[in-house]
Formats: structure tokens, sequence, C-alpha cells
């Protein structure tokens, strides 16, 4: 058997609006994923995050199964709109304080150590109506609500986590306008949104590195999702185009902070597109100087997203007609065949791909350390649910072979996640919790999965066997 290391945070992970319901209980605010969901045929079945797992009000039935699992993290986030109504200082709502407040002190009772996400996704309404992500003043406002957090959390917190997934928020809000504010901007939209997402990290992470890091002594990261892309074939144009898709999907929101600056290569081809279109411009809005003295190494960690891999094909230079990221990008994605899929199509089990992953940010980032934020499996939410156990053995045995044999400083793992939750687009269709929520129940009851009785074992062993 291969054993982790004996202070390895094994744990799970949620999100807020994707657990919390009380969407609008206690004064807490709208987001604008409360808007986008309560418009029609936005979302699959139009379900909504108006009560999802009604972690609001059983936070500590949470806790209790984190405990009981042996878990020692819980990566949780926190909803914007429920400290700030509208997103600014001017109101803070002691009831959204008093939650989290009493969350984390139940989870420091419990001996479980916190990962908070201080924005996964609930961006406030009025933000977004004052333009959202594609507004560099909202890097002000994140900042605001970051010391905020800091100052009434921090003293139990030491894993801050400032963004989850710019590229998704970008690609699907920004560039494909799928999820909110829903507004397809191609070509422009997910570059305007990375500068400001890129930006508004940056000073989250100043504050704190410059007001709270002396006292609270924690440390602050950006999360991105960086799944492992495969070459379709060996030829020179794919293996040009898998380096060009890592850039696109990781790099380009990640290299900012940790080499400061864009991908050389999204920066001359986006240029060169954009040209080609007659644009005087490039397209991917330019760091100052002093920009990039900003955010230049801003991130204590890399807190890393790992769900599966594709194949990349380079797309051979045509015509521009119409801007987009992907004819920026100039490559087709695709599965391989042999790969097992999950019920979602856009995840298959890719276990190498996670050691590949590990190995390739550890080396162009040289991040100190490294947590996996993310990692799981998609099912139809059974209770024997063996999928997930194969995933998830072979994901973190690669986890494993990065730390012991490659040497990696990875840290902690937290999988998604700890329940059965409101999947964004896909509704209540998809589920990857290690423990079931029968939304059909008024009680949101919580039954432990064989996934979760798996992963207790893992966890007090700390031993993995082939
Ligand atoms: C037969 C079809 C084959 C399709 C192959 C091509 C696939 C194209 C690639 C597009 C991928 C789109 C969907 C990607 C989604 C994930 O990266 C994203 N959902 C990750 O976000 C985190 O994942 C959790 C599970 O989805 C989510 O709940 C969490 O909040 C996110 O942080």
């Amino acid at each position: 058997a291969k054993e982790f290391p004996e202070d390895f945070l094994f744990g799970a992970a949620g999100a807020a609006y994707q657990i919390e319901g009380g969407w609008d209980e206690d004064d807490k605010g709208a987001s604008y994923w409360d808007v986008f969901t309560h418009i029609p045929a936005k979302i699959y079945n139009n379900d909504t995050g108006d009560v999802a797992c009604d972690s609001y009000n059983k936070y500590k039935e949470d806790v209790a199964l984190l405990k009981e699992l042996g878990l020692k993290s819980y990566r949780f986030s926190i909803s914007w709109p429920r400290i700030l109504p509208d997103g600014t200082p001017i109101k803070i709502n002691q009831a959204g304080v008093d939650y989290y407040l009493n969350l984390l002190k139940e989870l420091k009772a419990a001996g479980i150590e916190p990962i908070v996400t201080l924005y996964h996704w609930d961006l406030p309404q009025y933000l977004s109506d004052l333009g959202g992500w594609l507004n560099p003043q909202i890097a002000d406002y994140f900042g605001d609500f970051a010391r905020i957090c800091y100052k009434l959390f921090g003293d139990y917190v030491k894993y801050w986590i400032t963004m989850n997934e710019p590229s998704s928020t970008c690609v699907n809000g920004y560039e494909q306008g799928i999820h909110p504010p829903g507004v397809p901007l191609p070509g422009a939209g997910a570059y305007q949104c990375a500068y400001v997402q890129v930006l508004a990290h940056a000073k989250a992470w100043h504050i704190y590195d410059d007001e709270f890091r002396a006292q609270q002594n924690g440390k602050v990261g950006l999360n991105n999702v960086c799944n492992w892309l495969y070459p379709k074939s060996n030829s020179t144009e794919d293996l040009a185009a898998q380096d060009r898709a890592m850039e696109f999907t990781c790099g380009l929101y990640v290299n900012p902070v940790w080499n400061g600056n864009w991908p050389q290569v999204i920066i001359d081809r986006v240029n060169y597109t954009s040209q080609k279109q007659g644009y005087s411009f490039s397209r991917l809005p330019e760091f100052t100087p002093v920009e990039i003295d900003y955010i230049n190494g801003t991130s204590d960690f890399f807190a890393l997203n790992i769900y599966t891999s594709y194949l990349i094909e380079n797309v051979a230079e045509e015509a521009f007609p119409t801007p987009s990221l992907d004819q920026d990008a100039a490559y087709n994605i695709s599965g391989d065949p042999s790969w097992t899929q999950s019920d979602a199509a856009w995840l298959y089990s890719v276990p190498d791909g996670a050691r590949k992953v590990i190995n390739y940010v550890n080396e162009k980032y040289k991040p100190s350390e490294i947590i996996i934020t993310e990692n799981g499996w998609a099912d139809l939410g059974q209770l024997a649910d063996q999928g997930r156990i194969s995933y998830l053995k072979d994901y973190l045995s690669n986890i494993l072979d990065a730390i012991l044999e490659d040497g990696i400083n990875v840290t902690g793992y937290t999988t998604w996640s700890l329940l059965d939750n409101f999947e964004w687009t896909d509704g209540y269709l998809y589920k990857f919790g290690l423990v079931q929520v029968d939304f059909n129940s008024a009680n949101r009851t919580r039954t432990i999965k064989d996934s979760a009785r798996w992963y207790q074992n893992i966890t007090s062993t700390r031993q993995l066997f082939d």
C-alpha cells in the first residue's frame, strides 16, 4: 500500500449557492445566480438554489457528517450578498455574519480545518448591474468584501481562496452567456472578465498581505480548474495546439498571478486575430507595467481543481469572420472513446492526467504548495456509487504518485463534493456528493453513500491499496 503524508489534509468541498439555500432569508441580498435561475428555461428543469441542501439551516448536520467521515478539512464559500446584501460595505448583514461564524466555530470544535473561498460565482446583483466582471471597479468592491471577511472571520481561517475558477465565470458567463449575466460577448467578454478577476484577486491578496498576514498568519491563493489536455496526434501542429489549449484554459487565468502577465502565446494569438479582423488594438486587455508589478506573485499556494482530460487537435487557419475565444485558440476539443465517461458528458475518468497536470503546474508556476481543491465524479445520485469509488481511487493514486515519486508538495485534497447539490445549469440532474440529499423532502434528508465509507477508510488509514 502507498501512504499519504501524516499531515495530509483530506477533506470535502461545497459552495454557498450550491448548498445553502435561504436565498432571501434574514436580509440576504440577491446574487446574479438568484436572478438568473428565476428566469424560465435557463436551468435544467427550471431548478434553482432557493433551498438547495438547506445548509443555511442544517450546517450543524453537515459538520457532523464531516466529523463522522473523519475528514480534516472542509472547503466552503462565503456568499457575498449574504454578508453585504448589495455587495457594498454600506450594510453588513449580521445574520449572515453569524451564520459563517457559527459554521467556523462548529468546524473548530470538530477539529476540521476550513478552506474558505471568498467568491464561488454568486456576484451581488447590484454589482452585476454595474457591469459585473467587465467593470474594473468591481475589483475595488471585491477588495472591500475581502477585507470585511478577513476582519470578521480571519481568526478562524488559515487558507483563503479568492476566486473559484475564473475560467468558468469568464467563459460561461461572459463569452458564451450560458451562466449569468447571460449575455454572450464572444472574443471580448472572457478576456475582460479575466482581466478584472485577476485584478480583484490581486487586490484581495494585497489587502491580506498588508493588513492581516502578520496577525492572522494565513495564506491566500487563487483557484482554477486545469485539466491535462493530450494532443490528438504527435504532429507538430497538434503538439502546439495542446500547448495553446493548456494556456487558454489554465494559463490565461493563473499565469498573471504567478508570472506577471498573460501567457505569451495568447498575447500573440489575440493580437494577430484582432488585426486580421481590422481592429487597431488587441481584444485582450493589456496589463500596464504598474498592474504587472501589482499582480505578480500574488498567490501563496496553488488551489487546483482537476476533473478530467480531453484530446486537442489543431484547427487549420481559415478566415476570421467573427471574433471568438475559440477562434483565437484554434483547436478542437474532444474525448477519447476508450475513456470511461460519467453521467455528465463532459467528465471522463483519465487518472494519468491528474499526475501530469500537477507536474505541469508545478514546473510552470513553481508554487511552494498545491492543494487539490476539487476533484469528483458525476452520477445520478445512487447510494451504491462504485463509479465514484473507482474514479476517486485512481485519481488519488496519481496524486499520491505526484507526491511520493515526483516530490511535489501537494498538501491537501478536498473532493467535490460533500453533498449532492445544485449543479449550475444542470440543476439537480447530476450528483457529485459523498452524501446523498433527498431534494424531494422538506427536511433535505442526508444519507451516506458507499463512496463516503470508502473515503473514510482512506482518510483514517492514509493508505491506498492497488
Ligand atoms: C460526448 C461529448 C464529449 C464532449 C467532449 C468535449 C468537452 C468540451 C469541454 C467543455 C467542458 C465544459 C464543462 C466543464 C465543466 C467543469 O470544468 C466545471 N463544471 C468545473 O467547475 C466546478 O465543477 C463542479 C462540478 O461541475 C461544480 O459544481 C463546481 O462549482 C465548480 O467549481
